[in-house]
C-alpha cells in the first residue's frame, strides 16, 4: 500500500474542510470481543501491518491526533505517520493532548522527540500541545511550558472533562482543520455521546474502525463499563478486508 488507501480519501478530509468547521473523526482498533487494550490498559497489537499502515495513512490526512492523558501515560506513543515514506514529505500531525488536571509526563516520547528543524532523516515532529483545565496551578503550566510543551487553558465541563462539544471552537482557535481522535476509552466514550457542536451540527464526522480477529478477553473496552448505552447509530459508508482485519468507515445518522 504505497498510496493512500482509496476509501479513505473518499470518506475523510481533504483540503475542503475549513477552520470554521474542523472535520472531526473517531478512531479506534478493537478486539472481536470488543477491547482496545488488555488488562490494566496493557497495550495490545491489534491492527496488522496492513491496517497500522492505512491508520497512518489516516494521520497523515488529518492536522491533528488528538489522544486523552491516560493513553499518553500508558503507552507512550508517538502518534506520528512514521510508516509512511519520508520522500512524500507530509506534513507532520499536531499531537493534542486532553489534559485536564496537566499530569503530563515531562519524560514522554512526544516531548523529547519534536525538533524545531528536520533531524537527519529530514523528519519534523511537531511539539506537544496540552489541553488542560484553566484551574491547573500557573506554577505547573510554567513546569511543562519549560520543558517544551504548549499548554492550553480552557473551562472543563461539571464531569472535569475538556467538553467534548468544545473541541471545534478549540481547533478552529489554534488553526486546526482536521483532528483524528484515538482514544482511549473514555475519550472515545464522551466524543461519541455527544450528539452536537455548539452549532447544532454533528459533532463527529466520521468513525474508522479496525476489528483484528481476536479476543482479548479481560481489558480495557471500547467505553467504558456502564457506557455502552446511548450511543449513536452509526451507518456504513464502507468495509475494507486489509490484512487480517476488516475496517469499517461509519458516520453518525
Ligand atoms: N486500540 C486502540 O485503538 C487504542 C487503545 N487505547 C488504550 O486505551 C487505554 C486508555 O484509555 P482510558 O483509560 O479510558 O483513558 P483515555 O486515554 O481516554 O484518557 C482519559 C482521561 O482523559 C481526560 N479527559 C479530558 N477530557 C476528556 C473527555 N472529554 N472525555 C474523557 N476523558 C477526558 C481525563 O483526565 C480522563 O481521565 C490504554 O490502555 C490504551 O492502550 C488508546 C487509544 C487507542
Ligand atoms: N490503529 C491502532 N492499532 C493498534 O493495534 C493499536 N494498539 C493502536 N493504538 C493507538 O496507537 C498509539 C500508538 O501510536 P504510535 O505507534 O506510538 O505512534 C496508541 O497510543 C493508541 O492511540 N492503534
Amino acid at each position: 500500500m504505497s498510496e493512500l488507501p482509496r476509501f479513505l480519501l473518499d470518506h475523510l478530509p481533504t483540503a475542503s474542510a475549513t477552520t470554521s468547521r474542523p472535520h472531526i473523526t473517531v478512531t479506534w482498533a478493537q478486539s472481536l470481543d470488543s477491547k482496545i487494550a488488555g488488562p490494566d490498559g496493557q497495550r495490545v497489537i491489534l491492527s496488522g501491518p496492513e491496517s497500522m499502515l492505512m491508520t497512518h495513512w489516516m494521520r497523515s490526512m488529518h492536522d491533528a491526533i488528538l489522544i486523552g492523558v491516560n493513553t499518553l501515560i500508558l503507552d507512550n506513543p508517538r502518534l506520528q505517520a512514521n510508516l509512511l515514506p519520508p520522500s512524500l514529505s507530509l506534513p507532520p500531525p499536531q499531537p493534542l493532548i486532553l489534559d485536564p488536571k496537566l499530569r503530563f509526563p515531562i519524560t514522554s516520547r512526544i516531548l523529547n522527540e519534536w525538533n524545531t528543524k528536520p533531524d537527519q532523516r529530514g523528519k519534523t515532529i511537531r511539539q506537544p500541545w496540552i489541553i488542560c483545565g484553566d484551574d491547573v496551578s500557573p506554577g505547573r503550566v510554567k513546569e511543562v511550558e519549560d520543558a517544551g510543551a504548549r499548554v492550553i487553558l480552557v473551562k472543563l465541563d461539571e464531569k472535569g472533562h475538556i467538553p467534548p462539544s468544545s473541541l471545534p471552537s478549540i481547533l478552529t482557535s489554534l488553526g486546526l482543520k482536521s483532528v483524528m481522535i484515538e482514544g482511549g476509552s473514555k475519550v472515545l466514550s464522551t466524543f461519541l455521546h455527544c450528539p452536537t457542536r455548539g452549532d447544532g451540527s454533528r459533532l463527529v464526522d466520521s468513525v474508522v474502525v479496525t476489528v483484528a480477529p481476536m479476543f482479548i478477553g479481560e481489558g480495557i473496552g471500547v467505553v467504558p463499563e456502564g457506557e455502552d448505552i446511548g450511543l449513536p447509530v452509526l451507518k456504513t459508508v464502507h468495509t475494507e478486508k486489509m490484512g487480517k482485519d476488516a475496517v469499517m468507515v461509519c458516520e453518525v445518522e
